[in-house]
């Protein structure tokens, strides 16, 4: 099957798939919570199971989280009991609906909700085969897969021109094959740099709470030999008033049509401290990524348990219970303190109201208001 060649194909450029579809209706993830002490490999055909990991950041990232509620609606799909085509849409409504309530910042997620399921009807209006719309929603989950390295590797390719032979990049938390459906954004592009021959350093961020930029940044880099030097979150401003970054490279959890960057927690201090030093803060980011129903700050920014912030790496370092948390997961970065917004259809650039509609294919004013 043509699909399956190329994702065959594609595969091979991978050091590691984190999320994989198996023909007999499984899905297999790697639990990244786990990295780098152990590499522990799940699987289900329930895609509630696959709900769980989402919500649990087995598998987190925007890209990555895109493709997992894609391939819960295809495990919804592929085990359905439904006897006719309308208890089949039902079944993947009732799926999505599940899988619409695990995180609410990425867009990822619902970008690929949607898709799966426009895929789903448009089958239904062609065929009141069960077997036909079942195998129509499988293939559009994996072809999101697909798409998604594609992606990432045409970003690498676009982005890697903005490195230098001999640049420090500083990127943040984890954009890597381990926050996709692998190959990375932001890291993608720092490994196509690196493929292209361009020395480099990466400043790493340990990115608390979760601390993926120690576990999971590190982890990467390290595996295929790119240099890398781990700093605390609280050392950003210091390495820049030193002197010893060249570029920022982050990724994004959404983007909206006149530029605004909701990404991980942290983001938005080092873009001020960017700006403050005259450093290029570059975001990249695959389309899928871009809300094109909203304008401004207002995206939904995910609040987590407060426990992520009284331990570390599970250890209780609060111990009084009454002691009140804050544990917001992203943050927004204003688009005045974007350099350039890097996609696989292209560069963003000031300014993002309509730079970005362009990427899409938007005419200007095709975006809702946003808050
Ligand atoms: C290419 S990953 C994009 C984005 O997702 C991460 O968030 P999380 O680890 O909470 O899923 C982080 O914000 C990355 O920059």
């Amino acid at each position: 099957m043509e699909l399956d060649k190329k994702l065959e194909k594609l595969a091979s450029r991978l050091r590691i798939r984190p999320i994989e579809w198996l023909d007999d209706g499984r899905v297999r993830w790697l639990d990244v919570r786990l990295i780098p002490w152990e590499e522990v490999y799940r699987e289900t055909r329930d895609y509630r199971r696959l709900a769980k990991a989402i919500r649990d950041m087995e598998i987190r990232g925007a890209p990555a989280i895109g493709v997992a509620a894609a391939l819960g609606l295809a495990l919804a799909a592929f085990h359905s009991k439904a006897s006719n085509v309308g208890e089949l849409l039902k079944d993947l409504e009732e799926a999505a609906n599940v899988l619409r309530e695990t995180r609410p910042t990425a867009y990822n997620l619902f970008w690929a909700i949607d898709r799966v399921l426009e895929r789903a009807r448009r089958a239904a209006s062609e065929s009141s085969s069960v077997d036909d719309v079942r195998n129509a929603v499988i293939e559009e989950a994996k072809r999101i897969m697909l798409e998604d390295i594609e992606a990432n590797i045409r970003m690498g390719e676009i982005g890697a021109k903005l490195i230098q032979d001999g640049d420090t990049i500083l990127t943040h938390c984890n954009t890597g094959a381990l926050a996709t459906a692998g190959y990375g954004t932001a890291l993608g592009v720092i490994r196509a740099a690196v493929e292209e021959g361009k020395r480099i350093r990466v400043i790493a961020t340990e990115t608390r709470p979760l601390l993926q930029g120690a576990r999971l940044t590190v982890w990467e880099l390290v595996k295929e030999g790119i240099d890398v030097t781990l700093i605390t979150d609280n050392m950003v401003g210091y390495v820049m008033s030193k002197g010893l970054v060249d570029k920022v490279f982050v990724g994004a959890d959404r983007i909206t049509l006149d530029g605004y960057v909701a990404n991980k927690i942290g983001t938005y201090t080092i873009a001020v401290l960017a700006n403050r030093h005259g450093v290029p803060f570059y975001v990249v980011a695959p389309t899928s990524t871009i809300d094109p129903r909203l304008r401004g700050p207002s995206i939904p920014i995910e609040e987590r348990d407060p426990d992520e912030v009284r331990t570390v790496v599970g250890k209780v370092v609060i111990t009084v219970p009454e002691v009140r948390v804050l544990n917001p997961a992203f943050d927004v970065t204003p688009p005045e303190l974007v350099t350039a917004i890097i996609t696989e259809r292209g560069i963003a650039t000031k300014p993002y109201e309509k730079s970005i509609p362009r990427i899409l294919g938007l005419k200007e004013d095709d975006g809702e208001k946003g808050g």
